[in-house]
């Protein structure tokens, strides 16, 4: 993993984060939250976190009242309800109201409580179901939206609103990041609620195991996929809080997708599962493709430094050792 700053040609622009801030990362068990803790801490800053169990941030009092005591310099709003294709479209009242609440409690906490910078993070799902390809950030409510986490991305919309909303009204430097399909170290592995790529590396690998003779996924594998490894969604978080103060938008992606048909020959060959994929086509495909056009990222100086073969056999390798497993 490299620490290095993507991009030398923006040093010598002065960052919008002071040496050693002080950055309270909401959700920093998960997935994204725990990689921006990693990438804070290697770049010399201090985060600060609050387990679930001692704040449920859909607690509007509580957390502003915990977000003036601690007075960060800065917020990243990395908890949310999160889960793949089947936990959007079983639970939509939750990635809806959940998210909401979240996103209502620390974005008008970190305001009442005077916090410069704020980082939001929505996601590629956003965008309408038949956007153009890739997806420029002008492309939001321009079209309908894809049915099976149409809660989740009308929550997130939302969210990307009270950020501009707090912007133009007070002017917050409160900014928004939609980062494409992410995996990496700390990503949940549970079959009916998690995303396509650890369901991957967990249905190969146990099939591998077992000796089954074919792995069985959802969907037909046309659907194309855009991912990035966390750590690269981490690094270009810091640079966004260290460099970008505008009112759009910030698409966060690889620039590369491909099909999940493509994705389960990675996935069963880095895995070593040599029998045949079925696809259960009763189960849905969700969006034909989301790839994000990654123009204005890259203007900043980002460039994704994990390949994807790399990054799934080091989650693959992460992941083993959690469980204590022998390859
Ligand atoms: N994963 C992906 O592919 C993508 C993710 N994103 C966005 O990135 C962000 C983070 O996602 P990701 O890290 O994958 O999700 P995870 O589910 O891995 O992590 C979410 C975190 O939020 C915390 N959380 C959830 N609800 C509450 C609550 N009520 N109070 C306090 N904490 C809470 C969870 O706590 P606990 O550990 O206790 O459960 C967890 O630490 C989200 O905004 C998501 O929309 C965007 C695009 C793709
Ligand atoms: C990040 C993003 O994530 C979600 O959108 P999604 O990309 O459609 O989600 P997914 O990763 O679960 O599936 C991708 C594709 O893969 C296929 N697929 C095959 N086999 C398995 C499988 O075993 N598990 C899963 N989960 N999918 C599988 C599946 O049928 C689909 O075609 C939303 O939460 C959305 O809101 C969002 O933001």
């Amino acid at each position: 993993m490299t620490t290095d700053l993507p991009g030398p040609s923006q040093e010598s622009v002065p960052s919008l984060l002071r040496p050693g801030a002080r950055v309270f990362v909401a959700g920093h068990r998960g997935l994204v939250g725990s990689a921006v803790v990693r990438r804070l801490t290697a770049e010399g800053h201090e985060a600060i976190t609050r387990g679930r169990d001692h704040l449920d941030l859909r607690d509007a009092e509580r957390t502003a009242a915990f977000l003036r005591d601690a007075r960060p310099d800065a917020v990243v709003l990395a908890a949310a309800k999160v889960g793949g294709i089947m936990a959007n479209s079983t639970y939509p009242v939750q990635f809806l109201e959940d998210n909401l609440r979240i996103q209502l409690s620390v974005t008008a906490g970190a305001h009442a409580a005077g916090i410069e910078r704020l980082l939001f993070l929505g996601s590629s799902c956003i965008y309408p179901k038949r956007a153009p390809q890739p997806i420029p950030e002008s492309a939001l409510l321009t079209g309908p939206l894809e049915p099976t986490n149409e809660a989740y991305a009308l929550a997130k919309i939302a969210g990307i609103v009270q950020i501009q909303s707090y912007r133009r009204q007070y002017g917050a430097s409160y900014i928004s990041a939609m980062p494409t399909n992410l995996y990496g170290p700390g990503d949940n592995f549970d079959l009916e609620t998690s995303h396509v790529l650890p369901a991957l590396i967990r249905r190969f690998h146990e099939a591998r195991r077992s000796g089954a003779p074919a792995v069985t996924l959802w969907g037909s594998g046309s659907p194309r996929r855009e991912f990035l490894h966390v750590d690269d969604l981490a690094a270009a978080c810091v640079l966004l809080l260290e460099r970008y103060d505008g009112d759009e938008p910030v698409n966060v992606g690889s620039g590369a997708d491909l099909t999940i048909r493509e994705l389960a020959s990675t996935v069963s060959d880095v895995t070593s599962y040599q029998g045949i994929v079925e696809w259960d086509t009763a189960k849905p495909d969700g969006t034909p493709r989301k790839l994000l056009d990654v123009s204005r990222l890259a203007a900043l100086g980002f460039e994704p430094r994990i390949g994807l073969r790399e990054g799934i056999a080091r989650t693959y390798a992460w992941w083993l050792q959690q469980q204590g497993a022998q390859v």
